[in-house]
């Protein structure tokens, strides 16, 4: 893994940026913060940004951990109780756009429109009634290690973690495609498009209750969004598990939605094959308070162990980025060309 840590002199750099940016605008998710951010981060700390571009150069291991950013707790505000009910908030917005900013150089964030509203920054805490679910939002069942929407052929290249707050030290967990020791012939079976995988359910629409504000167009391509994920719910694609190089292959992989994968003896065999060595080289990571996690979603599955939650105000609350390398390859689901809500 690879992990920097500020120094003093690094984070009064970081700190003056975000001071003159928070000063101009009042969410991380404003259109031309948004557009720019890749501008901005040209003005954090050099050391910084080359650890960023070796990550994105895949030159280590696809973990790169940010620390030394500090989060003044009290003046955080407590942990909300829903992403939909918490409103951008200004104790938070320098952590976010330090996030955005680190985010840009490996890409760019993105959101999707059948997840979390649309919103591209997102939260991650326990909420009251997801507590056995496999969500993020979950709490007292372990979340399943997987690759990030790994369902879906526009899923993120990167995925970040930003902790706000994390008393309890829960752990993320995660393992790296790098490390697994399978058979040629497992790989082999492994390099073929035959397992079938479902959406996982963030993205369902039971999920997206949403007020959102909409134009007619975008209300169309959002049902036809949920039409699609309805439809690979009921007729889930055959993928690859692994795909690029045979010998350093990237994975894409979430049992848990991964099933039917299981009624055919060699698909069986070759998922049982991979499953336990990512189990044998699954480790806990326990993010703390403004720490930034970056996981290579080509190389990296990832997941949370169980904890209880108190719903107080006081549990853990981490922010989520997904960055897309190529903008254009969702082009037809975005509905202008800077747009990052993929539909
Ligand atoms: N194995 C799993 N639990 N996969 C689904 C992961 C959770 C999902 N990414 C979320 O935002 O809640
Ligand atoms: O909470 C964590 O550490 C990871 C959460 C996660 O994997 C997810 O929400 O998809
Ligand atoms: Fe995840």
């Amino acid at each position: 893994m690879q992990s920097i840590e500020l120094s003093d002199i690094e984070l009064k750099t970081v700190n003056d940026v975000l001071a003159s940016l928070t000063a101009k605008f009042t969410s991380s998710s404003d259109p031309e913060f948004v557009r720019q951010c890749a501008v901005f981060a040209h003005e954090l700390p050099q050391r910084l940004r080359a650890e960023l571009n070796a990550f994105r150069l895949e030159a280590s291991g696809g973990v790169l951990s940010i620390r030394g950013f500090r989060i003044d707790d009290v003046a955080t505000g407590p942990t909300p109780e829903h992403w939909r009910t918490h409103a951008d908030r200004a104790s938070t917005l320098p952590a976010e756009m330090y996030f955005m900013l680190c985010a840009s150089l490996l890409g760019d964030p993105i959101a999707w429109a059948t997840q979390q509203d649309g919103r591209i920054m997102h939260d991650i805490f326990p909420i009251k009634g997801h507590e056995n679910e496999q969500l993020g939002s979950g709490s007292e069942e372990l979340l399943t290690w997987h690759t990030e929407e790994a369902f879906h052929p526009l899923r993120a290249d990167y995925l970040g973690l930003a902790c706000l707050r994390n008393h309890d030290r829960v752990a993320t967990t995660f393992a790296s495609v790098d490390d697994l020791e399978l058979t040629g012939e497992i790989r082999d079976l492994l390099c073929q498009e035959r397992y079938p995988i479902k959406p996982d359910r963030s993205h369902l629409p039971h999920h997206g209750e949403d007020n959102r504000e909409m134009s007619t167009r975008e209300r169309e391509l959002l049902s036809r969004s949920y039409e699609w994920i309805m439809a690979k719910d009921s007729e889930p694609d055959r993928v690859a598990i692994l795909f690029g190089d045979r010998e350093a292959p990237y994975l894409r992989i979430d049992p848990f939605f991964m099933e039917d994968a299981y009624a055919v003896p060699d698909s069986a065999r070759a998922m049982k094959a991979i499953v336990a060595e990512v189990d044998r080289n699954i480790r806990d990571y326990v993010l703390e308070p403004g720490e930034l996690l970056f996981l290579d979603n080509y190389k990296i599955v990832h997941g949370r162990v169980p904890f209880t939650a108190r719903f107080d105000g006081t549990d853990r609350w981490l922010k989520r980025l997904n960055v897309a390398r190529d903008l254009r390859k969702s082009r037809d689901r975005r509905i202008d060309h800077d747009a990052r809500v993929i539909h």
